[in-house]
């Protein structure tokens, strides 16, 4: 299986940069994870709606040039689908059980995903109604594919 997180915006400090480092080699022994970066688009404080709106297409433009078509994609974002770990962890193994061997999550920038993303998007997935700056969003996200892979091999390290 193949797991890519595409998101919007350098990793900037250190201590996510270190653990999510950590997730990933722990993860290396079940799948190959990569995460792709697209630049987020510079913006001033105060945006009109129309501005806002160009903003997240042309960050979902630089993101949806990162997904081939064979890709499942789950699109994180806050109004999506939550569900709880174990079940995260099943949907994962039954990708693979029925031929999607290329999973890909795609976190937004600060202004969220475009509606072009939502809708190339296979399935949603919310980790509550609490918004994360997206940099945390990576980590946890990472964290939560690591846990899956743990749980669906029946480690401990899921209580
Ligand atoms: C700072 S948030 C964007 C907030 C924006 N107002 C919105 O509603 O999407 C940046 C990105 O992190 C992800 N994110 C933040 N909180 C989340 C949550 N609770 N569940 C799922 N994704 C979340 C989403 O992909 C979002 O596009």
């Amino acid at each position: 299986m193949n797991i890519k997180i595409v998101a919007v915006g350098k990793l900037k400090e250190k201590y996510f940069k270190q653990g999510i480092a950590e997730y990933a080699k722990r993860l290396s022994r079940f799948t190959k994870f990569t995460i792709v970066e697209v630049p987020d688009e510079k913006a001033p404080e105060t945006l009109s709606t129309a501005e806002i709106s160009q903003v997240k297409t042309k960050e979902g433009d630089r993101i949806l040039s990162k997904i081939q078509p064979k890709e499942y994609v789950y699109a994180l974002a806050i109004e999506g689908k939550q569900r709880p770990s174990e079940v995260f962890a099943k949907e994962l193994s039954q990708l693979t059980t029925y031929g999607h061997s290329d999973i890909t999550f795609v976190i937004g920038g600060s202004l969220g995903l475009s509606p072009e993303v939502m809708q190339r998007a296979d399935d949603t997935l919310s980790f509550g109604k609490l918004t994360l700056p997206h940099q945390l969003m990576r980590l946890v996200l990472t964290e939560q594919i690591y846990r899956a892979f743990m749980i669906n091999s029946g480690s401990p390290y899921h209580k």
